[in-house]
């Protein structure tokens, strides 16, 4: 039997993704219309034998996240629980700290996956992969290609050609080392816990060694258990025949910023043409124009005079008013979009309302269309002291009046704008608006 792994990561994390992670923890943000966990859930539940689903993190346990747990095992039929770090325990610290509950009932493989990716998750393909290359007891990483400019922000792997074993890996490096990137999905067998335990032992040898951090004493147990398994397991694994790339030519990507939220719901949006298509909306009698891949909650109230798409998804208990126009965008549950307001680029927070003849315009932060290995840049919010221009977010319960333009913008939660923000100029660099 096999089991999964998803590594959620925990309220320090997620900061490029403010003001929405304020409203709700980020691996639970709505993802062409579902929790981004869900594609995982949901690729992890469709592997045959898959016994169990384990979410790690240091989040508090919360409202929303029970809520996501009971309905998610309802609607797949697994086991899913959430464990609960003490602390961020690190990549691979988190899956070391409950070892227990990953090997009880001996799966004789376990995934593990980042939060923060939205993939194809070719999941089966790996499984397949591993039985056919290197020792049974072999690790696989999940690899795609990336120009040579962006693959400096990821793990960067130098593999065999012919058997695909990894020779050499590193994290993040600052010059060129490979096009081919860690995609933060594994399937690992048990024996990657003998790894860990290895670097958590000497780790706790030199914490014997060195009982004092300056001054202070150091916090020597979490220090010991903090492991990463990039930079600790999978560099020291190359060369030893241990460790093997699948590369895949699916889609992938990060979800770093909320720009890169509105690019994965494109790309979830377009696979759900083989594998949800009625989530997909169509264009019918009485129902809003349609343009390209649309999603619509069955409790959105639109009217058919308003044009949707490309590359849209409208939550629960929408309102969508005559003649609006909705384009490259996310609009979480309850907002209200009066009539003819225009929104592109951008996510509408929950409970916000935008008044009629308004428009919500950010600039998209989108791949270069000509290169076919680029990647989105999660840029962090702001460089240099000044807002990067990206999409516009209205945080939650935010309120546009009508008649006015809002331009390249974060508004934070609960604002009463009076009128009109938009990009201003410094030098020739554009920058953008918080309020
Ligand atoms: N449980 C838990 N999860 C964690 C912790 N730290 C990070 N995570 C989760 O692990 C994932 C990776 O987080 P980061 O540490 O932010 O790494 P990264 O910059 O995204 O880089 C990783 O992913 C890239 C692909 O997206 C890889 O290319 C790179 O090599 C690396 O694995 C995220 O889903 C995050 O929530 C922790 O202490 N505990």
């Amino acid at each position: 039997m096999l089991k999964a792994v998803i590594l959620i990561g925990g309220p320090q994390k997620g900061t490029r993704f403010r003001p929405l992670s304020f409203e709700v923890p980020k691996p639970l943000f709505p993802v062409a219309g579902v929790p981004m966990l869900q594609h995982h859930i949901e690729a992890c539940a469709k592997v045959p034998n898959m016994k169990e689903i384990l979410l790690i993190g240091f989040y508090q346990p919360n409202e929303e996240l029970a809520r996501f747990l009971v309905n998610a095992q309802q609607q797949f039929k697994i086991s899913i629980r959430y464990l609960q770090e003490y602390a961020a325990l690190g990549t691979g610290g988190g899956i070391y700290h409950f070892r227990d509950q990953i090997v009880s009932g001996s799966p004789e493989a376990f995934f593990v996956l980042n939060a923060d990716v939205c993939s194809a998750f070719p999941l089966t393909e790996m499984l397949k992969f591993q039985k056919e290359h290197g020792e049974p007891n072999s690790f696989v990483i999940l690899g795609t290609t990336a120009n040579r400019k962006q693959s400096l922000n990821y793990g960067c792997i130098v593999a065999n050609e012919e058997t695909n074993e990894v020779q050499h890996y590193v994290e993040k490096p600052s010059t060129f080392v490979s096009d081919i990137i860690n995609c933060g999905i594994y399937l690992f067998h048990p024996d990657i816990f003998k790894h860990i335990g290895a670097v958590f032992q000497k780790n706790q040898q030199d914490m014997l060694l060195y009982p004092y951090d300056g001054e202070e004493p150091n916090n020597g147990w979490h220090r010991a258990e903090h492991i990463r398994l990039e930079q600790d397991i999978f560099t020291a694994l190359a060369g030893q025949g241990k460790l093997y790339v699948y590369k895949t030519l699916g889609f992938w990507s990060q979800i770093k910023s909320a720009g890169s939220a509105i690019y994965a719901s494109r790309l979830y949006l377009n696979q759900y043409h083989t594998s949800h298509p009625e989530r997909l909306a169509t264009n019918k009698e009485g129902s809003p124009k349609i343009i390209g891949n649309v999603y619509i909650h069955p409790t959105a109230n639109i009217d058919p005079t308003a044009m949707l798409g490309p590359n849209v998804s409208v939550g629960m208990g929408v309102t969508i008013g005559a003649g609006v126009r909705v384009r490259e965008s996310i609009i979480l549950h309850n907002a209200t979009l009066q009539d003819h307001c225009c929104v592109l680029n951008s996510i509408v927070g929950w409970e916000s309302t935008i008044g009629k003849w308004a428009r919500v315009e950010g600039t998209p932060s989108d791949p270069n269309p000509n290169d076919p290995y680029a990647k989105i840049d999660s840029e962090t919010l702001f460089r240099e002291g000044k807002l990067t221009p990206s999409i516009t977010i209205l945080g939650c319960n935010v309120s546009i009046p009508s008649e006015v333009i809002i331009l390249n913008s974060i508004v934070l939660p609960h604002k009463d704008l009076n009128r009109s923000f938009k990009t201003k100029s410094s030098s020739s660099t554009a920058s953008q608006d918080c309020f």
